[in-house]
């Protein structure tokens, strides 16, 4: 495991340890990025709240979260990932709650998760979709958050950013596969990657989304071409002055 992924999940450990066990009713129905995926038209585009990162320091650090998910929602947005780490990342629980209040589109939380619980209040606080990163998790566990979500009726995103990952990853049969442009042990970002990747496994039953990297159309069609049928976009999208017109211009027609 890459040496700031491995630093990141020993903190988790830390903080999980302090979380107790709720009892959770199934109140809410997630909404299915799935299904709008599989309509879509043009490229979809899912914008992120990430006020910093390990690689970036601060990005936007003061940022409204409201506000710019409204930004996003109105640039044509398919779902908003929020960053939830504090540690590293400074993000909230509170952030992701701010952003389902305000817009009406899927919301995916952004952690590092390894534990149930963690699903648990993920869904309490209105999370539609979950990330599970494959490099932090053996087969076992795996599986066992990726059914436990399942139980919630919240979908995930199953990321990847090497061969042997993905390899990993598709035994799940999962319904959709996160390409990480970003390696962690050297925080280098290509979005070759996820052109290597998909010429390989493009064929697999299961929908592709490009993670990390991505700027520009241009970089937006050469993920189309590779058979990516969603972007996610952080950086780029927090420092912008008009987040809106950058989504516009990503959703290129598929
Ligand atoms: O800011 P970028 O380069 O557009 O990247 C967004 C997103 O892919 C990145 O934040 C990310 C991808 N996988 C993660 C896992 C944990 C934390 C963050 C991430």
């Amino acid at each position: 495991m890459a040496a700031i992924l491995e630093e990141i999940i020993s903190y988790k450990r830390i903080e999980i340890e302090a979380m107790g066990t709720q009892e959770i009713i199934k109140s809410r129905r997630p909404a299915s990025f799935k299904k709008r995926l599989e309509n879509a038209d043009t490229m979809s585009v899912i914008g992120e709240v990430k006020r910093a990162s390990p690689s970036k320091g601060d990005i936007n650090i003061d940022i409204d979260p409201k506000a710019q998910a409204e930004k996003y929602v109105k640039g044509g947005v398919d779902v908003i990932s929020v960053l939830t780490d504090r540690n590293y990342f400074k993000g909230s629980l509170r952030d992701l709650e701010a952003v389902k209040c305000a817009v009406d589109v899927p919301v995916l939380n952004k952690d590092f998760i390894i534990d149930e619980r963690q699903i648990d209040r993920a869904y309490l606080y209105g999370a539609d979709i979950i990330l599970l990163i494959v490099a932090a998790l053996d087969d076992e566990t795996l599986k066992r958050l990726y059914d436990h979500a399942a139980s919630y009726g919240m979908e995930c995103i199953v990321e990847v950013h090497t061969k042997a990952e993905m390899e990993r990853a598709l035994k799940l049969e999962p319904e959709i596969i996160g390409i990480n442009n970003r390696d962690l042990k050297t925080f280098e970002v290509d979005i070759a990657n996820t052109e290597q990747l998909l010429e390989e496994f493009g064929d697999a039953d299961t929908i592709f989304i490009a993670e990390s990297g991505i700027r520009i159309e241009e970089d937006a069609r050469r993920m189309k071409d590779a058979g990516a049928r969603a972007l996610l976009v952080g950086e780029t999208l927090m420092r912008a002055e008009h987040p809106e017109q950058v989504i516009e211009s990503l959703k290129v027609a598929l």
